[in-house]
């Protein structure tokens, strides 16, 4: 409708895509958070490609990464990781949804930071414990305690996770509303590093 009526206005998403030029859009945060669902949103609206990082390691392992986890221990899981992401950033641009852990491994958060933008999804323990816990495919949650097991995690890995480029909190609201405010962010970060650059 708005297209219709002021046909030369770019949509956000257009407006996103300019910012991002050739980079790659990493979307990082914890268990929980979005990345693989507002990461998937968000590639349709910048028309880019979206490639998850998990799904890329179980098709070319062709195990599951609780089977991965279960066969090769999580060292081997991290350095394989690593080798995929390595080489979905390469040949971008595109949107790639890591797993939880990637960016707080040294090396990958490395090959992030030379190949994209980084975005975390920040979200606080409630709203992470309400998603992880209807499902029970992440390895790392089979614990005696999952949601003391989350918190843990997030202890870590915030201060790590707040090394990106970008953050947006993820929060209980619908799907689009959290696309549309990373669609924003990349805007707005991209306007604040060129106004510094001058
Ligand atoms: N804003 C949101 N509102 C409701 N559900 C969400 C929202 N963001 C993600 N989800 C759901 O939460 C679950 C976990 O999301 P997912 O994208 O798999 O997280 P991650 O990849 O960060 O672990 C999925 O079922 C997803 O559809
Ligand atoms: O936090 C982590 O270390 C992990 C997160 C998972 O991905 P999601 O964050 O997409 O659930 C998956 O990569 C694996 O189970 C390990
Ligand atoms: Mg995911």
């Amino acid at each position: 409708m708005t297209d219709t009526i002021f046909p030369d206005v770019p949509t956000l998403g257009e407006r996103a895509r300019a910012a991002l030029g050739r980079r790659n859009l990493v979307f990082v945060g914890l268990m929980g958070a979005g990345k693989s669902a507002i990461g998937r949103m968000v590639a349709g609206q910048l028309g880019l490609p979206f490639v998850d990082t998990d799904v890329e390691i179980e098709r070319v392992s062709r195990m599951t990464i609780s089977e991965l986890f279960a066969a090769y221990g999580e060292d081997e899981f991290r350095a394989l990781e690593t080798r995929v992401i390595k080489r979905l950033l390469k040949s971008g641009p595109r949107v790639v949804s890591t797993g939880g852990g990637a960016f707080i491994n040294e090396k990958t958060r490395r090959q992030i930071e030379k190949g994209g933008i980084s975005l975390w999804l920040n979200a606080d323990l409630d709203v992470l414990w309400e998603r992880v816990n209807k499902r029970d495919h992440r390895p790392l949650l089979k614990t005696e305690n999952p949601k003391k097991t989350l918190e843990d995690l997030m202890q870590k890995r915030y201060p790590v996770y707040a090394l990106a480029d970008i953050s947006v909190v993820s929060r209980d609201v619908r799907k689009e509303i959290i696309a549309n405010e990373v669609l924003a962010a990349i805007i707005d970060h991209t306007a604040k590093a060129a106004s510094k650059n001058d």
